[in-house]
């Protein structure tokens, strides 16, 4: 599968506020209330991250939960990775 081009990635982030391209992936980081909240968006994510079979990359540090998105048998970005951040971005606006 080939990735998209920065400029594929520019127009779908136009529809992602606070995703940015960062080399070959798109990155957030999410402020949560606390650890628990940022755990329990860890969890409930679990879930549709094993419906799509598209994992991220991701680390939790107290209330943050930083997330960097891309397909890694593509080596860049894909409409897979975009799909899951406007999942996540769901996910995160009802914590
Ligand atoms: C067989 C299975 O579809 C693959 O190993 C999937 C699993 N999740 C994945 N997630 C990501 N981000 N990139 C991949 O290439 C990938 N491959």
């Amino acid at each position: 599968m080939t990735p998209f081009s920065d400029d594929q990635i520019e127009t779908a982030l136009t529809g992602l506020p606070g995703w940015s391209q960062e080399g070959e992936a798109i990155v957030k980081s999410y402020e949560f209330a606390d650890f628990d909240a940022a755990i329990a968006f860890i969890n409930r994510a679990s879930g549709c991250i094993n419906e799509l079979d598209h994992h991220p990359e991701w680390t939790n540090v107290y209330n943050r939960v930083d997330i960097r998105l891309l397909s890694h048998d593509a080596g860049g970005v894909t409409n897979r990775d975009v799909q899951l951040a406007r999942i996540l971005e769901r996910l995160a606006a009802a914590s």
